[in-house]
């Protein structure tokens, strides 16, 4: 039994800074940011994105300053999403098993500028490299089929994994493809390349300046909904993380962030591993659009969303604000 008003007062501890430190339950680093980065073709380019204010596609070499400048700030990791060029994107999204790639290309120059300094991580799924927008192979009816996009996911992991990825994010939403890539991985002398699953990845309108961003969003036909779930459901985000750990998932991603923290507490309460949740580009466009309003304190409001993130039970997050947030954090 705890004791009651007026003995209690929880106001107590909060009077004072030290006193706030002294009892604060999570702490946010920059040791917890995942940061998102978008390459495009060509040398010294910066291509800013109208729909996210203040992020930019780089070409490769641009890209390798970035990373040097993660490294610098204390971010361990990079997650890398590629423009590809409109006359390389087909139905089958081949481009995505070209170990010349846009993205390939990107991965060596970071790994060429930092080493094994930051971690590379890499998206799983065929929507940057097809002509229809779509994550995977869609059959005549449209549908996207699952076992034959296995088959080329995996095919997309081994060339990144050969391009120097550290960890693997299968995107896609395929039932199967984490056991699919495990294996290859093992079979193909990666056995130290991770894979962090976008485990619970939701049907969201929060999506929109990310396709944008990789060039997809103009092609979308229809939606995602056939693979990406139904954000009104829960039991069945833990079903899908149970399958990706028991297929070899070495950590899990739920996304997008905030709208589904409950889902990141119940994951953690209920399987104890490290989660990720993906602060995505709709909410980073929120965040910016109401601090460019008035309507919020742009620092105050990163801060505040990404430190909910670990209290929510996050080992970390993906945010387009990695670098700016970092900067706050005094690294
Ligand atoms: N496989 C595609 C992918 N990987 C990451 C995002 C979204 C990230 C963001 O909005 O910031 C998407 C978009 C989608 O599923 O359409
Ligand atoms: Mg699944």
């Amino acid at each position: 039994m705890t004791a009651a008003y007026p003995n209690l007062r929880l106001r107590r501890t909060r009077a004072s800074n030290w006193s706030r430190a002294l009892h604060r339950e999570t702490v946010l680093t920059p040791a917890d940011l995942i940061w998102p980065l978008f390459v495009t073709e060509g040398n010294g380019v910066e291509e800013p994105i109208a729909s996210l204010p203040g992020v930019s596609r780089w070409s490769a070499d641009r890209i390798a300053d970035r990373a040097r400048e993660a490294a610098g700030l204390g971010i361990p990791c990079l997650a890398l999403f590629p423009n590809t060029q409109a006359n390389r994107r087909s139905d089958d999204g081949s481009e995505a098993l070209n170990p010349d790639n846009l993205m390939c290309r990107a991965i060596k120059a970071i790994k060429d500028a930092c080493g094994s300094d930051i971690g590379v991580l890499t998206d799983v799924a065929l929507d940057p490299y097809t002509s229809h927008g779509q994550d995977g192979l869609i059959d005549a009816a449209g549908y996207v089929v699952n076992d034959d996009t296995v088959a080329v996911l995996v095919d997309q992991a081994i060339n990144q994994a050969e391009a120097g990825a550290d960890v693997i994010a299968p995107s896609d939403m395929m039932d199967g493809r984490v056991r699919a890539i495990r294996m290859a991985l093992e079979i193909n002398g990666h056995p130290n390349v991770q894979i962090m699953a976008y485990a619970a990845k939701y049907a969201s309108a929060f999506y929109g300046p990310f396709r944008d961003a990789v060039g997809s969003g103009g092609l979308l036909k229809g939606d995602k909904k056939s693979y990406q779930m139904d954000p009104a459901n829960g039991d069945e985000a833990l079903r899908e993380v149970a399958l990706d750990l028991a297929e070899g998932a070495d950590s899990v991603m739920v996304k997008p962030g905030l709208p589904y923290l409950d889902i990141v507490r119940r994951v953690r309460d209920r399987f104890e591993v490290p989660v990720f949740a993906y602060q995505v580009s709709g909410e980073y466009a929120m965040i910016e659009a109401a601090a460019a309003a008035g309507a919020g304190e742009r620092d105050a409001l990163v801060l505040e969303t990404l430190t909910a993130f670990k209290r929510a039970g996050c080992s970390g997050v993906l945010t387009y604000h990695a670098a700016h947030a970092a900067r706050l954090l005094g690294a």
